[in-house]
């Protein structure tokens, strides 16, 4: 467990977790070692002169205090090493989480990721706050007594021993009979708090297909999953607890009675006898402790686990010496790409050179934004090479390769900021003057006019104030001053108003011209401006010319053209 902690925390940790966990150590010991003292104590009670008992009170007490100071230390040491941990925690997710590639924050992450950095790093680090302690003081100080009841009598003493192994063994019996239903719970529990994060990001789906009162089945099914993995849970703990009951009173039944008997044949006097068996229930309360300490050491374990997974995961290996592409042309050879065992780029090559545009277009699914990924290396292909400016992008820093990069995404995220500051994102060293151009030229003034506060108003969380070609405008803005000389566009598919569209459109122009441009491209003027265009299909490419060529050869595009023409109304003017 605390291996795994410290690869989890980072091994700079190491010393202030060995050095709090060697303080809980010493002040169990001191805990059972200041037992010793009430010995000396019932033997002078019971002897001829009980006032002897007065400085082995005092002893006692001073003992105890000891105790106590080392206890005060100790847990204020676990706490303070615990928050520390907990902020270096939150750094060292955070700075991994930056690293992994993009292609890793696939749908469902978002939940997974929150559901950890939350709760999963607090848990984790509540170990060394909250359950070391406790734990190190149910283990040794029951040991620690036991070695003083060998010293009060080694018969007693080696009886309180014997039991030592037998507890252990519960102890682990029982943990191994819980593991299973533990971690279905933990998975039933990650699955219901996705449930409700989905639950809540569909209520404009459900309400709109007029499910205002009636409950999410989903929901309502993952909620019935973990209610019910939580009860067996709770009973798969049952055995273990009962178990380490009987134990404990077993050992305490068989020391009464050896102790009763080495007391009747004169062996022990009745001072010893009273000492070991308060020694003995003093023991009682930490061993069956154990039980309920272990089911808490064992939800953190899990939860460390995914710590750990995450962490694990390795980022796009880097270049030991990076190339800095000198041109912007881009090309795909032979590239090859799965998600998991369903190919979705097959064996495809295409070149875009530099300063050209080239279209994607292509049935949903086909593999058209997968190859806008691939070109800014959301992931690594499978086979075959992603070249920008004829390097390898596997040999391009990821630093140089985000520079030479704007990206358009279809859903564009803001975040709860100014208008000015989203479009910052792009170029966060950019003047006032940059930025504002930059929002002008993608027709955000406009946006920001409508705004009570303007320029300094808040977008909402997520661009809640803003409408999805706004936030598009938005999205642009951010490129053009990013002013990259390769941009990959993956235009919006949901119809905007005039208004937007034309504001879109001519923010687009702005940003693509003269750079080398990638665009899935869903209208038909984007297309038709495109130098060069693709049909993907199936991962492959099907079909691939100008807009001319493709139109006279009467195939796949042809035919995709027409279906878009007849649904644009107005015909070919409106599009172009
Ligand atoms: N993270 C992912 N994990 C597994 N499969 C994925 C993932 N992302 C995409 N896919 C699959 O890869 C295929 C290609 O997806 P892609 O988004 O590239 O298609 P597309 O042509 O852009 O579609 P659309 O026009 O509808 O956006 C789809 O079948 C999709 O289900």
């Amino acid at each position: 467990m605390i291996r795994m902690l410290l690869r989890v925390l980072g091994h700079q940790y190491a010393g202030p977790v060995r050095r709090t966990v060697a303080l809980m150590t010493v002040t169990a010991v001191a805990e059972g070692a200041s037992y010793a003292l009430l010995v000396p104590v019932l033997r002078a009670l019971f002897g001829d002169t009980p006032g002897d008992a007065r400085p082995w009170l005092v002893a006692f007490g001073a003992a105890v205090a000891g105790y106590a100071v080392l206890r005060y230390a100790g847990d204020l040491s676990g706490f303070r090493v615990g928050t520390t941990l907990l902020r270096g925690m939150y750094h060292r997710l955070g700075d991994h989480l930056a690293c992994l590639p993009l292609g890793w924050y696939a749908a469902g992450r978002v939940g997974e990721v929150s559901v950890l950095a939350g709760r999963g790093v607090l848990q984790a680090m509540s170990v060394i706050a909250h359950l070391l302690s406790p734990f190190i003081s149910a283990a040794v100080t029951p040991l620690t007594v036991v070695a003083v009841m060998l010293v009060c009598d080694w018969r007693l003493g080696l009886a309180a021993a014997a039991a030592a192994p037998a507890v252990a063994a519960i102890h682990v019996w029982a943990g191994r009979s819980m593991a299973a239903a533990d971690a279905e719970r933990a998975e039933r529990d990650r699955e219901a708090t996705a449930r409700v994060i989905e639950y809540l990001q569909a209520q404009p789906v459900l309400r709109a297909g007029g499910r205002t009162i009636e409950r999410f089945r989903l929901l309502d099914d993952s909620l019935r999953g973990l209610h019910r993995a939580s009860r067996r849970s709770l009973l798969s703990a049952l055995p273990g607890v009962v178990g380490l009951t009987l134990m404990v009173q077993a050992v305490f039944t068989a020391l009464l009675v050896l102790g009763a008997h080495l007391a009747l044949g004169g062996d022990i006097g009745a001072a010893e006898l009273l000492a070991v068996l308060v020694l003995a229930a003093r023991c009682a309360d930490p061993l069956l402790s154990l039980a309920e300490l272990g089911g808490k050491l064992r939800v953190v374990r899990t939860e460390l686990a995914r710590l750990d997974a995450v962490l694990r995961t390795e980022p796009l290996p880097e270049a030991p010496e990076p190339v800095r592409p000198v041109g912007h042309g881009l090309e795909l050879e032979s590239v090859t790409f799965r998600h998991g065992d369903r190919t979705v780029l097959d064996d495809v090559s295409l070149s875009v050179p530099q300063g050209q545009r080239l279209a994607v277009v292509g049935p949903s699914g086909a593999g058209k934004s997968t190859l806008l990924q691939l070109l800014a290396r959301f992931y690594d292909v499978d086979a075959g090479a992603v070249r920008v400016g004829g390097v390898d992008v596997r040999s391009i820093g990821t630093e140089a390769l985000m520079e030479q990069v704007a990206i358009v995404f279809q859903d564009v995220y803001l975040f709860d900021g100014t208008i000015e500051e989203n479009v910052r994102l792009g170029r966060p060293d950019a003047g006032e003057a940059e930025v504002r151009a930059a929002a002008a030229a993608a027709r955000l003034d406009e946006v920001v006019e409508r705004l009570p506060g303007g320029w300094s108003a808040n977008v909402g969380e997520g661009g809640a104030l803003l409408s999805g070609g706004e936030r598009q405008r938005v999205s642009i803005a951010r490129a053009l001053l990013k002013d990259a000389p390769i941009v990959l566009l993956d235009e919006v598919t949901s119809a905007l108003d005039p208004v937007n569209e034309a504001a879109v459109h001519e923010g687009i122009e702005r940003l693509v011209a003269g750079r080398t441009v990638v665009m899935v491209a869903h209208r038909l003027r984007t297309v038709q401006r495109a130098d060069r265009i693709v049909f993907l299909d199936g991962g492959r490419i099907v079909e691939e010319g100008t807009h001319e060529e493709l139109l006279r050869r009467g195939g796949r595009y042809a035919d995709f053209w027409q279906v878009s023409l007849t649904s644009v109304a107005g015909g070919p003017d409106t599009a172009g």
